[in-house]
Protein backbone atom coordinates (compact mmCIF):
# COMPACT_ATOMS: atom_id res chain seq x y z
CA UNK A 1 0.00 0.00 0.00
CA UNK A 2 2.75 2.25 0.99
CA UNK A 3 4.92 1.43 -1.87
CA UNK A 4 1.53 1.79 -4.39
CA UNK A 5 1.59 5.41 -2.82
CA UNK A 6 4.87 6.06 -3.92
CA UNK A 7 4.38 5.05 -6.99
CA UNK A 8 1.66 7.06 -8.02
CA UNK A 9 2.94 10.43 -6.75
CA UNK A 10 5.73 10.04 -8.48
CA UNK A 11 3.71 8.91 -12.09
CA UNK A 12 3.41 11.17 -14.79
CA UNK A 13 2.30 11.20 -18.07
CA UNK A 14 0.92 13.40 -21.28
CA UNK A 15 -2.96 13.55 -21.68
CA UNK A 16 -5.08 14.89 -24.27
CA UNK A 17 -8.72 14.72 -25.17
CA UNK A 18 -10.67 13.57 -28.17
CA UNK A 19 -14.28 14.01 -29.10
CA UNK A 20 -16.33 12.90 -31.57
CA UNK A 21 -16.22 10.39 -34.92
CA UNK A 22 -14.52 13.17 -37.25
CA UNK A 23 -10.79 13.48 -37.93
CA UNK A 24 -9.52 15.00 -34.90
CA UNK A 25 -8.12 11.59 -33.86
CA UNK A 26 -5.40 12.18 -37.05
CA UNK A 27 -4.45 15.13 -34.95
CA UNK A 28 -3.79 12.97 -31.63
CA UNK A 29 -2.40 9.84 -33.59
CA UNK A 30 0.68 12.65 -35.31
CA UNK A 31 0.47 13.68 -31.46
CA UNK A 32 1.88 10.02 -30.32
CA UNK A 33 4.08 9.55 -33.35
CA UNK A 34 5.70 13.44 -32.21
CA UNK A 35 5.91 12.61 -28.80
CA UNK A 36 7.78 9.57 -29.74
CA UNK A 37 9.95 10.68 -32.05
CA UNK A 38 11.28 13.49 -29.44
CA UNK A 39 11.46 10.41 -26.82
CA UNK A 40 9.41 11.18 -24.41
CA UNK A 41 9.62 9.23 -21.27
CA UNK A 42 6.23 9.23 -20.60
CA UNK A 43 2.59 7.61 -21.70
CA UNK A 44 -0.02 9.50 -23.77
CA UNK A 45 -3.34 9.09 -22.41
CA UNK A 46 -6.09 9.68 -24.22
CA UNK A 47 -9.39 11.23 -22.44
CA UNK A 48 -12.09 9.93 -25.26
CA UNK A 49 -16.02 11.13 -25.04
CA UNK A 50 -18.32 7.84 -25.62
CA UNK A 51 -18.91 9.25 -28.82
CA UNK A 52 -15.58 8.09 -30.28
CA UNK A 53 -15.84 4.93 -31.99
CA UNK A 54 -14.17 1.73 -31.08
CA UNK A 55 -12.29 1.92 -34.48
CA UNK A 56 -10.61 5.28 -33.54
CA UNK A 57 -9.84 3.60 -30.04
CA UNK A 58 -8.05 0.92 -31.60
CA UNK A 59 -5.93 3.30 -33.88
CA UNK A 60 -4.54 5.08 -30.68
CA UNK A 61 -4.01 1.68 -28.49
CA UNK A 62 -2.31 0.66 -31.72
CA UNK A 63 -0.39 3.84 -31.22
CA UNK A 64 1.05 3.36 -28.08
CA UNK A 65 -2.09 5.48 -26.33
CA UNK A 66 -3.57 4.54 -23.28
CA UNK A 67 -7.24 5.44 -23.90
CA UNK A 68 -9.61 6.11 -20.85
CA UNK A 69 -12.91 6.95 -21.68
CA UNK A 70 -14.42 10.12 -19.57
CA UNK A 71 -17.84 11.14 -19.06
CA UNK A 72 -19.00 14.15 -20.91
CA UNK A 73 -19.35 17.53 -19.06
CA UNK A 74 -22.13 20.12 -19.78
CA UNK A 75 -22.01 23.94 -18.92
CA UNK A 76 -25.40 24.96 -17.51
CA UNK A 77 -27.85 26.15 -19.99
CA UNK A 78 -27.02 29.83 -21.14
CA UNK A 79 -27.80 31.72 -24.12
CA UNK A 80 -23.58 31.85 -24.88
CA UNK A 81 -22.22 32.00 -28.14
CA UNK A 82 -19.02 30.64 -28.38
CA UNK A 83 -16.30 31.86 -30.04
CA UNK A 84 -16.54 28.33 -32.05
CA UNK A 85 -19.88 26.37 -31.58
CA UNK A 86 -17.82 22.93 -30.67
CA UNK A 87 -16.30 24.60 -28.23
CA UNK A 88 -19.11 23.63 -25.81
CA UNK A 89 -17.52 19.99 -25.46
CA UNK A 90 -14.34 21.14 -24.13
CA UNK A 91 -15.99 21.28 -20.72
CA UNK A 92 -15.31 17.41 -20.54
CA UNK A 93 -11.56 18.02 -20.85
CA UNK A 94 -12.41 18.91 -16.76
CA UNK A 95 -12.61 15.47 -16.38
CA UNK A 96 -8.86 15.34 -16.65
CA UNK A 97 -8.65 16.64 -12.99
CA UNK A 98 -9.65 12.95 -12.37
CA UNK A 99 -6.79 11.02 -13.58
CA UNK A 100 -5.12 10.46 -9.80
CA UNK A 101 -3.23 7.70 -10.30
CA UNK A 102 -0.93 10.42 -12.06
CA UNK A 103 0.82 12.96 -10.19
CA UNK A 104 1.69 15.41 -12.58
CA UNK A 105 0.23 15.46 -16.43
CA UNK A 106 0.93 17.72 -19.24
CA UNK A 107 -2.22 18.49 -21.53
CA UNK A 108 -1.79 18.64 -25.21
CA UNK A 109 -4.88 19.55 -27.41
CA UNK A 110 -5.12 17.42 -30.34
CA UNK A 111 -4.29 20.15 -32.61
CA UNK A 112 -0.28 20.12 -31.24
CA UNK A 113 2.58 18.84 -32.61
CA UNK A 114 5.74 18.41 -30.05
CA UNK A 115 9.04 19.00 -31.56
CA UNK A 116 11.35 18.57 -29.15
CA UNK A 117 11.28 16.84 -25.81
CA UNK A 118 9.38 18.69 -23.41
CA UNK A 119 9.96 16.64 -20.43
CA UNK A 120 11.63 18.85 -18.18
CA UNK A 121 8.75 20.63 -17.79
CA UNK A 122 7.33 18.19 -15.44
CA UNK A 123 10.18 19.28 -13.27
CA UNK A 124 8.12 22.47 -13.04
CA UNK A 125 7.60 23.12 -9.46
CA UNK A 126 4.24 21.81 -7.93
CA UNK A 127 1.01 24.06 -6.37
CA UNK A 128 1.00 26.05 -9.82
CA UNK A 129 -0.83 25.89 -13.10
CA UNK A 130 2.02 26.34 -16.05
CA UNK A 131 0.78 27.79 -19.03
CA UNK A 132 1.66 30.03 -22.30
CA UNK A 133 -0.17 33.46 -22.52
CA UNK A 134 -2.31 33.73 -25.37
CA UNK A 135 -2.87 36.35 -28.25
CA UNK A 136 -5.89 38.67 -28.36
CA UNK A 137 -5.49 39.66 -31.55
CA UNK A 138 -7.55 37.23 -33.68
CA UNK A 139 -11.22 37.78 -34.93
CA UNK A 140 -11.67 34.94 -32.39
CA UNK A 141 -11.41 37.26 -29.76
CA UNK A 142 -13.62 40.30 -31.51
CA UNK A 143 -16.44 39.97 -28.92
CA UNK A 144 -13.24 41.15 -26.48
CA UNK A 145 -12.79 45.10 -25.13
CA UNK A 146 -9.14 43.86 -25.54
CA UNK A 147 -9.45 43.24 -29.14
CA UNK A 148 -12.10 46.49 -29.59
CA UNK A 149 -9.42 48.58 -28.12
CA UNK A 150 -6.52 46.57 -29.84
CA UNK A 151 -4.59 45.89 -26.31
CA UNK A 152 -2.97 42.62 -25.98
CA UNK A 153 -0.44 41.12 -23.62
CA UNK A 154 1.96 40.15 -26.11
CA UNK A 155 2.66 43.44 -26.51
CA UNK A 156 1.21 45.40 -23.45
CA UNK A 157 2.99 49.05 -24.35
CA UNK A 158 1.77 49.33 -27.93
CA UNK A 159 -1.74 50.35 -27.33
CA UNK A 160 -1.92 50.73 -23.07
CA UNK A 161 -5.03 49.40 -21.49
CA UNK A 162 -7.55 52.15 -20.93
CA UNK A 163 -8.54 52.49 -17.48
CA UNK A 164 -12.13 53.44 -18.22
CA UNK A 165 -12.93 49.62 -19.13
CA UNK A 166 -11.94 48.40 -15.93
CA UNK A 167 -8.54 47.20 -14.22
CA UNK A 168 -6.62 45.93 -16.04
CA UNK A 169 -7.19 41.78 -17.27
CA UNK A 170 -5.32 39.28 -15.49
CA UNK A 171 -2.95 37.14 -17.75
CA UNK A 172 -4.53 35.05 -19.95
CA UNK A 173 -3.28 31.33 -20.90
CA UNK A 174 -4.32 29.34 -23.98
CA UNK A 175 -5.25 26.27 -22.44
CA UNK A 176 -4.30 23.97 -25.43
CA UNK A 177 -1.54 23.27 -23.61
CA UNK A 178 -0.81 23.18 -19.68
CA UNK A 179 0.80 21.50 -16.94
CA UNK A 180 -1.16 20.38 -13.96
CA UNK A 181 -1.78 17.98 -11.29
CA UNK A 182 -4.48 16.03 -10.87
CA UNK A 183 -6.48 16.54 -7.86
CA UNK A 184 -10.24 14.83 -6.79
CA UNK A 185 -10.62 17.83 -4.90
CA UNK A 186 -9.95 20.54 -7.82
CA UNK A 187 -12.05 18.72 -9.81
CA UNK A 188 -14.78 19.12 -7.17
CA UNK A 189 -14.46 22.42 -7.01
CA UNK A 190 -13.60 22.78 -10.72
CA UNK A 191 -17.30 21.25 -10.94
CA UNK A 192 -18.94 23.55 -8.23
CA UNK A 193 -17.40 26.80 -9.84
CA UNK A 194 -19.19 25.79 -13.47
CA UNK A 195 -22.38 25.22 -11.85
CA UNK A 196 -21.81 28.95 -10.47
CA UNK A 197 -21.19 30.43 -13.65
CA UNK A 198 -22.59 31.26 -16.80
CA UNK A 199 -20.43 30.36 -20.23
CA UNK A 200 -18.58 32.36 -22.09
CA UNK A 201 -17.07 32.20 -25.26
CA UNK A 202 -13.61 30.88 -24.37
CA UNK A 203 -15.75 28.07 -22.61
CA UNK A 204 -13.46 25.45 -20.28
CA UNK A 205 -10.45 27.74 -21.21
CA UNK A 206 -12.80 30.98 -19.65
CA UNK A 207 -13.11 29.05 -16.68
CA UNK A 208 -9.68 27.81 -16.02
CA UNK A 209 -7.92 30.90 -16.24
CA UNK A 210 -10.37 32.34 -13.57
CA UNK A 211 -10.26 29.73 -11.66
CA UNK A 212 -6.59 29.27 -11.39
CA UNK A 213 -5.72 33.10 -11.44
CA UNK A 214 -3.99 33.21 -8.60
CA UNK A 215 -1.55 29.90 -9.24
CA UNK A 216 -0.97 30.86 -12.86
CA UNK A 217 2.50 30.81 -13.72
CA UNK A 218 3.33 32.21 -17.38
CA UNK A 219 6.59 29.73 -19.52
CA UNK A 220 7.96 30.50 -22.59
CA UNK A 221 5.57 30.90 -25.75
CA UNK A 222 8.10 28.03 -27.66
CA UNK A 223 5.90 25.89 -25.63
CA UNK A 224 2.84 26.46 -27.60
CA UNK A 225 3.16 28.48 -30.30
CA UNK A 226 -0.43 29.71 -30.94
CA UNK A 227 -0.18 29.74 -34.77
CA UNK A 228 -1.49 33.95 -34.95
CA UNK A 229 1.81 34.96 -32.98
CA UNK A 230 3.75 34.53 -36.24
CA UNK A 231 1.96 37.45 -37.72
CA UNK A 232 0.55 39.46 -35.08
CA UNK A 233 4.15 39.33 -32.95
CA UNK A 234 6.95 37.84 -35.17
CA UNK A 235 9.29 40.10 -33.04
CA UNK A 236 8.21 37.44 -29.85
CA UNK A 237 9.15 34.70 -31.12
CA UNK A 238 12.11 32.48 -32.97
CA UNK A 239 10.89 29.94 -34.90
CA UNK A 240 13.58 27.83 -34.90
CA UNK A 241 13.42 27.19 -31.09
CA UNK A 242 9.93 26.48 -30.99
CA UNK A 243 9.34 23.26 -29.39
CA UNK A 244 5.37 22.64 -29.76
CA UNK A 245 3.15 23.87 -32.51
CA UNK A 246 -0.58 24.74 -32.03
CA UNK A 247 -2.19 24.58 -35.32
CA UNK A 248 -4.96 26.45 -33.62
CA UNK A 249 -5.28 29.62 -36.48
CA UNK A 250 -8.33 29.20 -38.61
CA UNK A 251 -7.67 26.69 -41.48
CA UNK A 252 -4.64 25.53 -39.76
CA UNK A 253 -5.45 21.95 -38.87
CA UNK A 254 -2.74 19.60 -40.84
CA UNK A 255 -5.07 17.43 -41.72
CA UNK A 256 -8.18 20.24 -43.26
CA UNK A 257 -4.77 22.45 -44.41
CA UNK A 258 -5.95 24.05 -47.74
CA UNK A 259 -3.76 26.66 -47.91
CA UNK A 260 -6.80 28.83 -48.71
CA UNK A 261 -7.75 30.64 -45.48
CA UNK A 262 -6.51 34.03 -44.85
CA UNK A 263 -2.41 33.62 -43.69
CA UNK A 264 -2.57 30.18 -44.65
CA UNK A 265 -0.17 31.02 -47.53
CA UNK A 266 2.32 32.44 -45.63
CA UNK A 267 6.19 30.12 -45.80
CA UNK A 268 6.49 29.55 -42.44
CA UNK A 269 2.79 27.78 -42.33
CA UNK A 270 3.38 26.22 -45.55
CA UNK A 271 6.39 24.83 -43.16
CA UNK A 272 5.10 23.70 -40.21
CA UNK A 273 2.30 21.99 -41.89
CA UNK A 274 4.77 19.87 -43.70
CA UNK A 275 6.94 19.13 -40.83
CA UNK A 276 3.40 17.68 -39.51
CA UNK A 277 2.46 15.47 -41.97
CA UNK A 278 6.35 14.23 -41.74
CA UNK A 279 5.54 13.24 -38.77
CA UNK A 280 1.86 11.48 -39.66
CA UNK A 281 3.54 9.88 -42.48
CA UNK A 282 6.42 7.96 -40.93
CA UNK A 283 5.59 4.67 -40.62
CA UNK A 284 9.22 4.11 -38.72
CA UNK A 285 7.43 6.00 -36.14
CA UNK A 286 4.77 3.62 -35.76
CA UNK A 287 4.59 1.76 -32.28
CA UNK A 288 5.92 -1.03 -31.88
CA UNK A 289 5.41 -2.47 -28.35
CA UNK A 290 2.95 -4.88 -27.08
CA UNK A 291 -0.56 -2.74 -25.95
CA UNK A 292 -1.57 -3.94 -22.70
CA UNK A 293 -3.73 -0.81 -22.45
CA UNK A 294 -3.98 -0.11 -18.59
CA UNK A 295 -2.48 2.97 -17.14
CA UNK A 296 1.16 4.05 -15.18
CA UNK A 297 3.55 5.98 -16.23
CA UNK A 298 7.92 6.55 -17.04
CA UNK A 299 9.96 6.58 -14.01
CA UNK A 300 7.18 4.80 -12.53
CA UNK A 301 7.34 1.86 -15.03
CA UNK A 302 10.73 0.80 -13.54
CA UNK A 303 10.14 1.36 -10.34
CA UNK A 304 6.71 -0.77 -10.33
CA UNK A 305 8.49 -3.81 -12.58
CA UNK A 306 11.20 -3.70 -9.57
CA UNK A 307 7.99 -3.54 -7.24
CA UNK A 308 6.71 -6.63 -9.59
CA UNK A 309 10.07 -8.58 -9.20
CA UNK A 310 10.21 -8.65 -5.62
CA UNK A 311 6.61 -9.63 -5.81
CA UNK A 312 3.47 -8.13 -3.78
CA UNK A 313 2.36 -5.45 -5.82
CA UNK A 314 0.00 -6.42 -8.78
CA UNK A 315 0.79 -3.72 -11.34
CA UNK A 316 0.34 -3.91 -14.69
CA UNK A 317 2.02 -1.83 -17.68
CA UNK A 318 1.38 0.36 -20.41
CA UNK A 319 3.34 1.27 -23.24
CA UNK A 320 5.67 4.45 -23.10
CA UNK A 321 4.94 7.10 -25.61
CA UNK A 322 8.47 6.98 -26.26
O1 LIG B 1 -14.52 17.68 -32.86
C1 LIG B 1 -13.62 17.85 -32.02
C2 LIG B 1 -13.24 19.10 -31.54
C3 LIG B 1 -12.23 19.20 -30.60
N1 LIG B 1 -11.61 18.09 -30.13
C4 LIG B 1 -10.56 18.16 -29.10
O2 LIG B 1 -10.68 19.38 -28.41
C5 LIG B 1 -9.48 20.13 -28.56
C6 LIG B 1 -9.81 21.62 -28.59
O3 LIG B 1 -10.33 22.02 -29.85
P1 LIG B 1 -9.44 22.89 -30.85
O4 LIG B 1 -8.05 22.47 -30.76
O5 LIG B 1 -10.09 22.87 -32.19
O6 LIG B 1 -9.64 24.29 -30.20
P2 LIG B 1 -8.68 25.61 -30.24
O7 LIG B 1 -7.29 25.24 -30.18
O8 LIG B 1 -9.18 26.49 -31.33
O9 LIG B 1 -9.19 26.20 -28.87
C7 LIG B 1 -8.66 26.64 -27.68
O10 LIG B 1 -9.79 27.06 -26.93
C8 LIG B 1 -10.69 26.04 -26.62
C9 LIG B 1 -11.85 26.66 -25.88
O11 LIG B 1 -12.80 25.71 -25.58
C10 LIG B 1 -9.99 24.99 -25.77
O12 LIG B 1 -9.58 25.54 -24.55
C11 LIG B 1 -8.77 24.49 -26.53
O13 LIG B 1 -8.05 23.54 -25.73
C12 LIG B 1 -7.86 25.67 -26.84
O14 LIG B 1 -6.70 25.25 -27.51
C13 LIG B 1 -8.88 19.59 -29.86
O15 LIG B 1 -7.53 19.88 -30.01
C14 LIG B 1 -9.15 18.12 -29.69
O16 LIG B 1 -8.24 17.55 -28.77
C15 LIG B 1 -12.00 16.85 -30.62
O17 LIG B 1 -11.46 15.84 -30.22
N2 LIG B 1 -12.99 16.76 -31.53
O1 LIG C 1 -8.58 29.35 -27.77
C1 LIG C 1 -8.45 30.30 -28.75
C2 LIG C 1 -8.31 29.69 -30.12
O2 LIG C 1 -7.26 28.79 -30.13
C3 LIG C 1 -8.11 30.74 -31.16
O3 LIG C 1 -7.81 30.16 -32.40
C4 LIG C 1 -7.04 31.74 -30.82
O4 LIG C 1 -7.17 32.86 -31.65
C5 LIG C 1 -7.12 32.22 -29.40
O5 LIG C 1 -6.08 33.07 -29.09
C6 LIG C 1 -7.30 31.17 -28.41
O6 LIG C 1 -7.47 31.67 -27.13
MN1 LIG D 1 -6.25 23.47 -30.23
Amino acid sequence: MVLEKAASLTSRAYVTFLAGDGDYVKGVVGLAKGLRKVKAAYPLVVAVLPDVPEEHRRMLVAQGCVVREIEPVYPPENQTRFAMAYYVINYSKLRIWEFVEYHKMIYLDGDIQVYDNIDHLFDLPDGYFHAVLDCFCEQTWSHTPQRKIGYCQQCPDKVRWASELGPKPALYFNAGMFVYEPSLSTYDDLLTTLKMTPPTPFAEQDLLNMFFRDIYKPIPPVYNLVLAMLWRHPENIELHKVKVVHYCAAGSKPWRYTGKEENMDREDIKMLVKKWWEIYNDESLDYKGTNIPIHSGGETDKYAAALVDVGGVNYVFAPSAA
